[in-house]
């Protein structure tokens, strides 16, 4: 059980509820990304989606009419390309198990011989920048980003064109989400696996983790423990008095409780701050 102040403990464990944990994905074990494979046809100039082109009257010479085949075949192969991509978002609070479940996904992919690459925002240095680690430590190597569209000249065009599977770590810390998932997967092809909050300390929306919803092929929304009673936990309290949104931090600064604790909680941090208020007001007043 994590410390939290006293003053919160003895007003938030008044409560008595029925246990009941939920499962927890099982541990998964750390992968290099993936950068080669057996080669595939080039589409490195992907167009954007291009009706087939018309075919020609019989009348047409020989060397137009084959050009128009190839035009075909490749307008084909795009729209191929385009047809392939998917998005696949997990969300959650914090400690919900949606990193567990997105380097489950990548690994899972890497494991029929695609190609993947991960990434996460450089906003979260909580364990390190090179690798995307999971609260139980488990960890895969990842590009960190200040923004999702700087990925294709870090990889490289090539390297990019080769790519089937990207997961996004901490995604709501991503101002450019959504274009660059529309991109990805509706113009590129590639299968985007997104992991990242819903909702900030305060439940709103948090970042543009929602509006990519509308892109997507499936939503998967998670739950943690709760801290304070063992039900299924869907938000994040945050334990200290900051009041800035983007505040990197763990278990030190956050808890996944249940609905009944979140709203608790509120109370019991806005009596703090009312107490804290009165303490320095005396304090003034003294001097
Ligand atoms: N209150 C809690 N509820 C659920 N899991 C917890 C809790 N506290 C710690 N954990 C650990 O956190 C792990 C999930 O870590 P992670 O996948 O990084 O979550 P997220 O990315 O959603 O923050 C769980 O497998 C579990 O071992
Ligand atoms: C609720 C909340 C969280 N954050 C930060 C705290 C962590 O660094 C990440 C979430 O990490 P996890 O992988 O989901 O455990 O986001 C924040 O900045 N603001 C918030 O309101
Ligand atoms: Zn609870």
């Amino acid at each position: 059980m994590r410390s939290i102040s006293s003053a919160m403990r003895s007003l938030l464990l008044s409560a008595s509820a029925p246990s009941s944990s939920p499962a927890f994905l099982p541990r998964s074990t750390a992968l290099r990304p993936l950068l080669s494979l057996p080669f595939r046809p080039d589409l490195s100039r992907p167009r954007p989606f291009a009706p087939p082109a018309r075919s020609l009257s019989k009348t047409a010479p020989p060397a137009a009419a084959a050009r128009a085949r190839i035009d075909e075949r490749v307008s084909g192969m795009e729209v191929q390309a385009a047809n392939s991509g998917e998005i696949h978002i997990i969300v959650g609070p914090m400690f919900a198990g949606k990193t567990t479940a997105l380097l489950r996904r990548v690994q899972a992919e890497a494991g029929t011989g695609r190609t993947v690459a991960l990434i996460k925002s450089d906003k979260d240095n909580r364990y390190g920048l090179d690798s995307v680690v999971t609260h139980d430590g488990t960890k895969m190597a990842c590009w960190a980003l200040p923004e999702l569209s700087t990925f294709q000249d870090k990889l490289g065009r090539d390297a990019y064109d080769k790519v089937d599977v990207i997961g996004i770590d901490e995604a709501q810390f991503f101002d450019d989400l959504h274009d660059f998932c529309s991109k990805a997967a509706d113009h590129d092809g590639k299968i985007v696996v997104v992991a990242g909050l819903d909702g900030d300390y305060k439940r709103n929306k948090f970042g543009s983790v929602l509006d990519i919803i509308p892109l997507a092929n499936s939503v998967t929304k998670l739950t943690a423990r709760c801290e304070l009673c063992d039900r299924r936990a869907s938000f994040t309290l945050r334990k200290t008095q900051e009041t800035r949104t983007e505040l990197i931090g763990g278990a030190n600064v956050y808890m996944p409780v249940c609905r009944q604790h979140y709203l608790d909680g509120q109370i019991v941090i806005e009596a703090t701050r009312i107490v804290m208020d009165i303490e320095r007001s005396t304090e003034v007043a003294r001097c």
